[in-house]
């Protein structure tokens, strides 16, 4: 088939009927449930954008195996070209949202290509591992689906590993061999976007330890199986608030929800690793599938630090505050911080490295000091907005109010900004900015950025013990010879 319209995949979901519970109801039909209707409608524009002769030959190619037109995050990339084609494909998607959203379709069908492209490292502990996962690529890159993934146990006891917690399936883990596949039961968190797509992946970081065998688990199956279920969060938006009122939080939420399995079947040719904790380990570093899709987190963070500092930049503008030297400097860290992760951005294309296979890598070093990076950078963009909006974000009024007849007068007065912005330029701006800054939507948006490729915390530890291992600090043992080839008395005279 290839690439989809939004239309076929509005139909995909409809033809469904997963498990979804939110706000202790069963959702009967997601198309219509006020909360998703309008994500639906987002991603739904990002499938139509394969079709658009504005778009079609910059984030889609013609497959050479099918001869089909496919998305380029199914592309190996063995060329700079090629990676700079993936580039654009995830730079076009986040321009269109923002990169408000950040598990758009492309995130995990990079994941998938690239377990795709190093299926060798399965091969090594099972032939059928290796095949199923290739086929499985395959089948979503010629149907051109939406997956949805869960990697982390639920926050149980973390001083405690999988076998160890209460019960022994509170952790998603396999319960027993049946002829037609694993039983699977317990749970992962914690699943965005997951109401509003086809499939679901399930692997892990690193961590197991001896004794957790049967939570060593990797598989993707429909998101509609039995027994599957999605339980939502909160939203936090009701689907109909007014976009004039929220014209970011009414658009762009990304529903996260806690998937629960309630002996699930996972058919044999969809499992990709199984009772294997060595295996369950060494998947995340050997196969490229934190890597690879690195290259769109970086992307799409940049464009969302690029967004908040636009919007931090115009906020200023709007109410003559940019012409103090204190608004000045915000302004100009946000626009350096930006800066940097652009030119991180553009090294880690150009050092990238080329694996056995001949696929390209985009540079570790680079990717994974942006992942450090944006945890902090994006909070500051935003502490830098509440900082410039002020007092100013709680006196927005509402649609209603700039509506009515009785207080256009004060509305066009009283809410202006400088000379040249009207009442009416000034509210929608600040509306915006709150829905980034100060709602729950925006509090959720900076959650992601801190957590959204694991605990910043332990990811930093683990890149510096990478590093240390590739830099020897030589200029220290330079500096240092001075002393092994001197006696005391010359060594005085040196110094
Ligand atoms: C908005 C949002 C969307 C997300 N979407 C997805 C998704 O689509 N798919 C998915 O799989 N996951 C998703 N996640 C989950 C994400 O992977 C986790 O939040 C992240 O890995 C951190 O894990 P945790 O939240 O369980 O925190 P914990 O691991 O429970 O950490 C809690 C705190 O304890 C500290 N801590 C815990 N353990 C240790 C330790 N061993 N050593 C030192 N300090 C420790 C941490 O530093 C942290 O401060 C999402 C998270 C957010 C916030
Ligand atoms: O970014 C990665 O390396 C993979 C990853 C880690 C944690 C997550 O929550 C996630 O969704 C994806």
């Amino acid at each position: 088939m290839g690439i989809r319209t939004g239309d076929q995949y509005i139909r995909g979901l409809g033809s469904r009927q997963p498990e979804i519970w939110l706000q202790g109801r069963m959702v009967t039909n997601v198309c219509e449930e006020a909360v998703f209707r309008q994500p639906i409608y987002e991603i739904a524009k990002l499938y139509d954008m394969q079709h658009d002769e504005k778009y079609q030959d910059k984030i889609t190619h013609i497959c050479q195996e099918t001869g089909e037109r496919v998305n380029n995050a199914f592309l190996v990339a063995k060329t700079p070209e090629e990676l700079q084609a993936k580039r654009v494909l995830y730079e076009t998607y986040a321009e269109a949202t923002f990169g408000l959203m950040g598990r758009t379709p492309d995130f995990l069908n990079v994941v998938l290509t690239s377990l795709y492209s190093n299926a060798s490292f399965l091969e090594r502990y099972n032939p059928q591992w290796a095949e199923n996962a290739k086929n499985y690529y395959k089948y979503v890159r010629d149907q051109d689906l939406f997956l949805t993934h869960a990697i982390i146990n639920p926050q149980n006891d973390r001083s405690k590993s999988s076998h160890e917690q209460n019960d022994a399936y509170t952790h998603l883990g396999a319960v027993e061999e049946t002829p037609e596949g694993l039983i699977v039961k317990g749970a992962k968190m914690l699943a965005t976007l997951a109401p509003i797509t086809d499939e679901v992946i399930i692997y892990s970081f690193p961590g197991f330890q001896p004794g957790d065998e049967r939570y060593a688990l990797a598989f993707a199956i429909p998101i509609d199986t039995p027994g599957l279920r999605i339980i939502c969060r909160e939203p936090m938006q009701d689907g109909i608030r007014s976009v004039y009122d929220h014209p970011l939080a009414s658009r762009f939420e990304e529903m996260d929800a806690l998937l629960v399995f309630h002996d699930v079947l996972v058919p044999w040719d969809r499992l990709f690793l199984y009772n294997n904790v060595e295996a369950a380990n060494l998947l995340y570093p050997k196969t490229g599938i934190g890597q690879q899709p690195a290259h769109q987190t970086g992307v799409r963070g940049l464009l969302k630090l690029q967004f908040a500092t636009e919007v931090a930049m115009r906020l200023a503008d709007s109410i003559g505050v940019d012409v103090y030297p204190n608004v000045q400097n915000h302004l100009g860290e946000l626009a350096q911080s930006l800066e940097s992760v652009r030119a991180l951005l553009r090294t880690a294309e150009l050092d990238y490295e080329t694996l056995p296979s001949g696929e390209l890598m985009p540079g570790y070093v680079q990717l994974e000091t942006i992942r450090g990076l944006l945890p902090k950078l994006y909070p500051r963009a935003i502490e830098v907005i509440q900082i410039i909006g002020a007092g100013g974000f709680l006196m927005s009024p509402t649609d209603s109010d700039m509506e009515h007849p009785d207080l256009t007068e004060d509305m066009e007065k009283f809410y202006a900004g400088r000379k040249g912005i009207s009442g009416t330029d000034r509210v929608r701006l600040f509306k915006l900015a709150w829905d980034l800054c100060g709602e729950a939507f925006g509090q959720r948006l900076l959650q992601y950025e801190r957590y959204y490729t694991g605990d910043p915390v332990r990811k930093l530890a683990i890149f510096y013990n990478n590093y240390k291992k590739s830099h020897a600090c030589t200029m220290v043992d330079d500096a240092l010879s001075v002393f092994a080839t001197k006696t005391a008395s010359q060594t005085k005279q040196v110094l």
